[in-house]
């Protein structure tokens, strides 16, 4: 039977100063259903931080929306918010993911510091990206500490992720609150076991709806629920990133459409993960930005071999430009606020070249000639043999 959240399941003022893990595959209505909390919220006058990496926590009333990217301060902002208790949401898209990281660990820091007192939920999504299980991130260890400290402040979180199996265990083990939806996969499925009373369990995790939960927490027995309709227009969308999402699926899947093999789950699936035209644009940047690296270093490199003999005998001219080059990139990267993408992987393309060109100085020395090496080291990195 639907319950509807905001009739038979009341959320008090208690829940949004709790911590709250809302988990459920790609599709499965995690961020409709924090949506619909933060409706129920901010209808009681609670505020919220959202931190919104899909842009799916658009159409909210009472909420400003902030653009990372033109934050001048991230610092003075975790102070104003912490300071004033603002509804907002701090739309992170526009960033790399590393630069999302950074963003919230020095938003997090200046929050902590300056925070009054009241409750306010800070929403955490696509959490596994923040704080992953066995691996570091810049914000890792002060998301962490939200969780590990005993605070007093009434700072609520609502942890939000589509791979449990990949979230930082301390953090969800902390929860109070568990809203566990559809999980197809069985690593994900374990990551959540212990969070499920199975008595409750009338049916399994992989077959439940979208917007339908498994809620443990807020005060009650453990039990299923079909979460409301939202009362503003939902802006979430599945994620179609090849770089960030879901990788395993989606070679699973090709492979089995390539073989011509029944799909486990049907093709709207792959669609799901199958990169944007806008990811294939990133992707066709990167790749420009990289043979542009690779050519300047390749110019520079040829130039300087041309004209200036080196005095160590086994190092070419060729090398000592294209390491030139690439250390001028890269000293560019980190000094020009300018151009920062271009300059990172023209780095890289520099970078493979100047390795390139070692390698066939090391054949020279060597006075070996094996034309499939050459081949392949001209193939990889654009270095020409001298
Ligand atoms: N309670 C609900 N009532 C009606 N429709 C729902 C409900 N929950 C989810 N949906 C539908 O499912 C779609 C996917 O939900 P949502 O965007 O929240 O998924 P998600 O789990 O956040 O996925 P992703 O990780 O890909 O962003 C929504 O666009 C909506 O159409």
């Amino acid at each position: 039977m639907a319950i509807d959240i905001d009739k038979k399941i009341k959320l008090n003022k208690e829940f949004y100063g709790e911590k709250t893990a809302i988990i459920a595959q790609s599709g499965g209505g995690k961020s409709y259903t924090a949506r619909v909390i933060i409706e129920e919220g901010l209808a009681s006058g609670h505020t919220f931080v959202i931190f919104d990496p899909q842009e799916a926590y658009m159409n909210l009333p009472q909420m400003e929306y902030i653009q990372a990217q033109n934050v001048k301060s991230v610092a003075g902002l975790g102070k104003i918010i912490a300071q004033t208790h603002r509804n907002t949401v701090i739309l992170l898209k526009s960033l790399t993911i590393e630069k999302q990281q950074g963003f919230v660990n020095d938003f997090l820091k200046s929050y902590k510091k300056n925070v009054s007192k009241g409750i306010q939920t800070l929403v955490i999504d696509e959490f596994h990206k923040f704080a992953p299980e066995s691996e570091k991130t810049a914000c890792k260890s002060e998301v962490r500490g939200l969780f590990q400290e005993s605070r007093s402040d009434g700072i609520g979180i609502f942890l939000i992720s589509q791979r449990p199996q990949r979230v930082d265990k301390t953090c969800l083990s902390q929860c109070t609150n568990y809203f566990i939806g559809r999980l197809t996969s069985q690593r994900d499925q374990q990551a959540v076991n212990n969070y499920i009373d199975r008595t409750k369990m009338t049916k399994e995790l992989r077959d439940f709806e979208s917007g339908e939960f498994y809620i443990d927490g807020i005060k009650r027995d453990p039990e299923i629920v079909k979460i409301r309709e939202a009362k503003t227009v939902h802006s979430g969308n599945s994620p179609k990133n090849i770089l960030t999402e879901n990788k395993v699926d989606f070679y699973k899947n090709t492979k089995k459409l390539i073989r011509g093999k029944n799909m486990e789950n049907p093709i709207k699936e792959v669609e799901k993960v199958l990169p944007d035209t806008k990811s294939f644009s990133h992707l066709a940047g990167i790749g420009i930005d990289f043979a542009l690296g690779s050519a300047v270093s390749g110019i520079a490199g040829n130039f300087v071999g041309s004209k200036v003999a080196i005095p160590v005998a086994f190092v070419s001219g060729r090398t000592v430009g294209s390491l030139a080059t690439t250390l001028a990139m890269y000293a560019g990267y980190k000094v020009s606020p300018y151009g920062k993408d271009v300059l990172m992987y023209g780095t890289a393309g520099s970078a493979a070249y100047t390795v390139g060109s070692v390698a066939f100085d090391i054949l020279k020395l060597t006075n070996v000639n094996m034309s499939a090496l050459d081949f392949i080291i001209q193939t990889a990195t654009g270095a020409q043999k001298q």
